[in-house]
């Protein structure tokens, strides 16, 4: 078990690295979006699937709540959170349009939708995206893989070189927070 245990984070460690050399640029493109967003009094919404739905609430509590300074709450939300909304769209319509109808809902020109899916083939975090883009929202895509066909519609694509999906979802959550920390020292003292 400690060979598993090593092996993991050796593995972990190596993808970090890897991406840091292939990614720095977009990681630093997708915090400077973020931060002109909030700016302009405009919101950020979340989206995606089993883990990636968490890292959607997770980040969404970053900025509602705080992450490491006290400042105002900044205007997230997670479309991952409301079984009402989930199951009845779910139940009434399909499954691949749950992210959606919440974007028509509540998406509005200049908001920024960060889908987020490891395989980038989730045909509700394609739709999701493919509605924030045609109501005039900021697009960003998290993926891994090859990116699946999320990666290709999207404004802000960052693509995790690995295709192995809890090793994506660690780094996923990791530029997650970094763009939190970048948020609140470029907005706040
Ligand atoms: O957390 C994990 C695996 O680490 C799973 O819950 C995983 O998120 C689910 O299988 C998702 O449905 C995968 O969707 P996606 O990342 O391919 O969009
Ligand atoms: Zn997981």
């Amino acid at each position: 078990m400690q060979e598993v245990i090593k092996g993991i984070f050796k593995e972990s460690i190596a993808l970090k690295e890897t991406f840091l050399e292939k990614c720095l640029e977009q990681t630093l493109l997708l915090a400077k979006q973020t931060i002109e967003t909030i700016k302009e009094g405009k919101k950020l919404l979340f989206f995606g699937n089993g883990g990636s739905a968490a890292d959607a609430q997770h980040l969404a509590a970053e900025f509602v709540n705080r992450f490491q300074r006290e400042r105002r709450p900044l205007p997230a939300i997670a479309l991952t959170t409301d079984t009402s909304i989930l199951t009845s769209i779910a139940n009434d319509y399909d499954y691949s349009l749950i992210f959606v109808k919440q974007i028509e809902a509540l998406g509005q020109s200049g908001d920024m939708a960060w889908g987020i899916s490891t395989s980038g083939m989730s045909p509700n975090v394609y739709l999701g995206l493919k509605k924030a883009k045609q109501r005039g929202l900021k697009t960003v895509a998290l993926t891994g893989g090859d990116g699946g066909k999320i990666a290709n519609i999207v404004d802000i694509s960052i693509i995790v070189p690995s295709f192995k999906t809890p090793r994506i979802q660690e780094i996923h959550i990791t530029i997650g927070h970094i763009v939190c920390e970048l948020v609140e020292r470029a907005l706040f003292i």
